[in-house]
């Protein structure tokens, strides 16, 4: 297991060329937020912006777009019901983030089986939260090319079959071949798994145990795979200033709300591409 540096994250985080524009940024759909879970995907749309995508679209249900657009003005929106226009957009997209606040009713399984009939395999995608939930409890088709799951511990015991005591790296490596994906297992210490490969994070506070923090990361992991070619330092680097952060944060804070994550991330993505 190695243990994520800040090196590679300033190996990832790169100086941007003078001559690129929006769309070398990539662009990003992100699909959550039902009616009851709204914060959730402006959380992760927030991120995703903050962290630099060039273009975000946020897919969600219609009742989210006015405060979406009172928090995130950069954002456009499309209705999460309209499969046709979600279709079209979806072939356009570079990253697609699927899951936060998305529930586990109505449009949510569809709109997961669509995602992953369509997705190439030059587009990212992440899976998090709800999307997680439904890997484990609906019939999807298999996942195949870039994908990366985020998952707490209770998610990533649904999708693997691992009971939460059970998760040693060993047996989390295993399973997400088995699965042929990228798992971020959050916790702590949060552990990595691409392959034969293993990355620890170093840093983590219980500071960050608020809801939304997850939803916050899957965003920046998105905005990050927007970004930097490389996919496993991409996530790595991601997961790292997460927590970096937080416990730059947590020194003086007793809680670290997953907004306030997001507003540091154009500060602290200048001084490692600087270093
Ligand atoms: N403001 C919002 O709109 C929020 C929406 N959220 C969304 O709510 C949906 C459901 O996600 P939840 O994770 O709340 O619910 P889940 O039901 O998926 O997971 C929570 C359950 O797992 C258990 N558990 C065990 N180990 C855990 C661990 N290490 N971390 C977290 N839970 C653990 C908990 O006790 C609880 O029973 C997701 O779509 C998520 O994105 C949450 O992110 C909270 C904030
Ligand atoms: N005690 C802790 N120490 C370090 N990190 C934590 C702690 N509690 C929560 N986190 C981090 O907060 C995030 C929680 O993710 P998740 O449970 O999916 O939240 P949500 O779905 O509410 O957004 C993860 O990145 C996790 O590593
Ligand atoms: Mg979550």
């Amino acid at each position: 297991m190695q243990t994520i540096t800040p090196a590679l994250v300033r190996q990832t985080i790169i100086k941007r060329p003078a001559e690129s524009y929006k769309g070398t940024y990539g662009r990003i759909m992100l699909i959550g937020g039902n009616q009851n879970f709204g914060g959730a995907i402006i959380m992760a749309a927030t991120a995703a912006t903050y962290s630099g995508a060039g273009l975000v679209t946020v897919a969600t249900d219609p009742i989210n777009f006015t405060s979406l657009h009172a928090q995130l003005p950069e954002a456009m929106v499309v209705d999460y019901t309209d499969f046709e226009q979600i279709n079209d957009l979806l072939a356009t997209m570079d990253v697609i983030v699927i899951g936060p606040g998305l529930g586990t009713e109505a449009v949510a399984p569809t709109l997961l089986t669509q995602v992953l009939k369509t997705v190439t395999p030059k587009q990212r995608l992440v899976i998090d939260g709800s999307a997680l939930t439904l890997l484990a409890t609906t019939r999807q088709p298999a996942l195949t090319g870039q994908v990366v799951l985020t998952p707490h511990q209770m998610e990533w015991q649904r999708v693997s079959g691992l009971k939460i005591a059970d998760q040693t790296p060993a047996a989390n490596q295993l399973a997400a071949q088995r699965l042929n994906v990228t798992a971020v297992v959050k916790a702590h210490h949060t552990t990595i798994y691409n392959g034969p490969q293993a990355w620890i994070n170093p840093g983590g506070t219980p500071a960050m145990a608020t809801g939304g923090m997850g939803d916050t990361l899957a965003g920046m992991v998105g905005g990050f795979l927007a970004q930097f070619d490389d996919f496993t330092n991409a996530i790595l680097s991601a997961v790292y200033l997460h927590s970096a952060i937080a416990d730059d944060l947590a020194q003086t804070q007793y809680v670290v709300l997953p907004h306030q994550i997001s507003a540091q991330l154009p500060k602290y993505m200048h001084d490692y591409s600087q270093a």
